[in-house]
């Protein structure tokens, strides 16, 4: 059987993208959304503790930009089962070469594009069809506490959002700017 994913590093060290392979007959199509043995590589020593699901109704919503400080530092696969998003990645890794550069990916039910996102890195997105549905598979278990967030307009970012930001939680709007206090995560 060929692969069934195609993985590829971006400009962001330890950020993954990866196409999974459609497999179409006349009745549609059928794709793998995980598999540990092919993944091995980038999963590492993780495994999929919590797997959550988001639909997010109206076009231009915005939600995060979220992570967990460690030790409840998490790796996240995320993937786009409906519509369309504009998918976010901040690299928050004090010692990384990438310190607080961004990276942007559209998912689509369409592409099949899916992000593995290692820790040390916050997540958010923009929705860019109505009614766009993630699923995340977490190696971490939720932990409020250790829960930390970016804002999306945050000008240190200065985060190219494909339309304009709304719908914001009022956690997510609440976020204060970073200051030069942030000095990101030691992982
Ligand atoms: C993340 C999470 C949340 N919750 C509860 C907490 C709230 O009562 C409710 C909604 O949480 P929140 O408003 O933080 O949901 P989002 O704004 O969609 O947050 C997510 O969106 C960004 C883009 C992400 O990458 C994270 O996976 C996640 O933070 O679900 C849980 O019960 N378990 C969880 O793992």
């Amino acid at each position: 059987m060929n692969k069934r994913f195609t993985i590829k590093e971006t400009k962001l060290p330890g950020l993954y993208t990866l196409k999974r392979t459609k497999i179409e007959d006349k009745r549609g199509s059928f794709a793998r959304m995980f598999c540990d043995k092919e993944l091995a590589g980038i999963m590492s020593d993780r495994s999929v503790v919590q797997i959550n699901h988001t639909c997010t109704a109206e076009k231009s919503s915005v939600r995060g930009i979220h992570f967990q400080y460690p030790p409840f530092a998490e790796a996240k696969f995320v993937s786009c089962i409906r519509g369309r998003v504009f998918d976010v990645v901040v690299d928050l890794r004090r010692k990384s070469p990438t310190f607080l550069h961004w990276h942007g990916e559209v998912l689509s039910s369409e592409n099949a594009m899916a992000l593995f996102i290692p820790e040390g890195f916050a997540h958010g997105f923009q929705v860019m069809e109505c009614n766009s549905e993630l699923l995340y598979f977490h190696t971490s278990p939720y932990h409020m506490p250790s829960e930390g967030g970016l804002h999306p307009e945050d000008p240190k970012l200065a985060i190219q959002w494909p339309c304009p930001v709304i719908n914001l939680s009022r956690r997510d709007a609440e976020q204060s700017f970073l200051d030069d206090s942030f000095t990101g995560l030691d992982l």
